[in-house]
């Protein structure tokens, strides 16, 4: 039931914000949702792969060319299946060896294990075994070859695409990780101290308790915590976070500049920097301004801004494919063609260009996504090393999964040239 529920929204609908707003309409038992919760997310992560299954079996043979099957694929053709056909394929995923069955499914079975045995010499295989299309074979073959991916370490970030990463959270305020978990635990939150840092795993939810309420602690992914460490404002310096949106990064930038400088925030979009300023006055952080700013020509600085050539350090978090959140967000991955990567190019390279001239002789800039595909990032970077000499590349890398049980983001830092004294 909930599964057709799901399938008959309009394309384009994201599954954890319609699951907070009907899960509890559709399904009234609370003590249920977890389970239902983690089995939606997985069928829709293994949406393409389901109609793979199917259509091999219905095709009684294996010798299928499957780049030319997913080039013609829709995520609707699933809605041509039952909803019985989608559980036994989805149980078959995830268990290809069941311990007991019924004789009828016995080719099934047969049809997955040769499936997932396939995986280890067929790239379209391996890429519809874990969730992925086989046509991204060769963008996801050239970030392993980028980052120098082991083996294992491509399998890891194949295998997580179907898999949520934890509830990351962020301190806000000077409490040790300890003390945060000691009062998350009697708010009834269930929470995980690790070497990498704290996440709630389950109980109440984080924003009734009363750390969350005071702002002192945040829900931010581990792979964003470290990106925004990478922006190394110091108290008294002046930043500019370009693509602020409500606030993720801003407020880790914030939280380290203690009210003291100056932290401009701009989005294109008003509602989102309401947002912003709802969280920057709950965490208590005085210094932060924000105005619309949609990146058709250069800022015009503020007045203490000019009078120093620039910001001391402009971030542009920029918008993008957003590949490296499919694991939060299993559904936008259907949604994710090359045509919008075209145009995320474009737009990438017009808010650089408009955000660039407001960084100081000296200064650095910081360019971040939270995508694995190289054309919006490294090629992004030989652009923009190309096209403003005045810069230069301190350090670019990949941040997160397949290394930490998070998103996956990028970040490069630059510096701009120092005037001649
Ligand atoms: C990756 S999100 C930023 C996330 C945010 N930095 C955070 O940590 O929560 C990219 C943001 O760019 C904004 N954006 C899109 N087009 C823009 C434009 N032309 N000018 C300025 N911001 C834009 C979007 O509204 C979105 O909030």
């Amino acid at each position: 039931m909930i599964w057709q529920a799901w399938q008959a929204q309009p394309a384009g609908t994201h599954l954890d914000r319609w699951l907070s707003a009907n899960l509890a309409k559709l399904v009234p038992a609370p003590g249920a949702h977890a389970a239902l919760v983690t089995r939606l997310q997985k069928a829709v992560a293994y949406q393409q792969l389901i109609c793979a299954l199917a259509h091999q079996f219905e095709a009684g043979h294996a010798n299928i060319d499957w780049l030319a099957w997913d080039a013609k694929w829709t995520p609707e053709q699933v809605t041509r299946l039952s909803a019985s056909q989608i559980e036994q394929w989805l149980d078959l995923r995830l268990n290809p060896e069941p311990a007991q069955a019924a004789p009828e499914l016995a080719k099934k079975i047969q049809l997955a294990q040769s499936f997932r045995a396939g995986t280890e010499s067929n790239p379209s295989l391996f890429a519809l075994w874990h969730g992925l299309r086989p046509g991204w074979m060769a963008a996801i073959s050239k970030r392993a070859e980028l980052s120098g991916w082991s083996k294992a370490q491509l399998n890891a970030f194949a295998a997580a695409q179907a898999l949520p990463p934890p509830l990351w959270l962020r301190l806000q305020s000077d409490m040790t990780p300890e003390q945060a978990k000691t009062s998350l635990e009697q708010d009834g939150v269930l929470v995980e101290l690790s070497e990498q840092g704290l996440c709630a795993h389950g109980g109440k939810s984080i924003k009734l308790s009363q750390l969350h309420k005071a702002g002192a602690l945040e829900v931010q992914d581990l792979a964003s915590q470290c990106l925004s460490g990478r922006v190394e404002v110091r108290p008294g310096q002046k930043a500019w976070d370009v693509c602020a949106g409500a606030g993720g990064k801003t407020l880790a930038i914030g939280a380290g500049m203690h009210n003291k400088g100056m932290l401009l925030a701009t989005d294109i979009h008003e509602r989102k920097l309401q947002e912003l300023k709802r969280r920057a006055k709950r965490a208590g952080l005085y210094n932060i301004r924000s105005f619309v700013w949609s990146a058709d020509a250069p800022l015009a600085l503020p007045k203490e801004v000019a009078q120093q050539q620039g910001f001391d350090w402009v971030l542009v978090d920029a918008p993008c494919s957003a590949s490296g959140t499919w694991r939060r967000n299993p559904e936008a991955r259907w949604r994710y063609t090359t045509a919008d990567t075209e145009e995320l190019v474009q737009l990438q390279r017009k808010i650089v260009s408009n955000a660039l001239p407001a960084v100081r002789p000296g200064g650095s800039f910081v360019y971040a996504t939270c995508s694995w595909d190289e054309r919006e990032n490294e090629q992004q970077v030989a652009w923009l090393l190309t096209q403003y000499p005045d810069f230069s590349l301190v350090s670019q890398s990949l941040l997160g999964c397949p290394d930490m049980d998070s998103d996956t983001m990028f970040v490069a830092v630059f510096r701009k040239m120092p005037t001649a004294s």
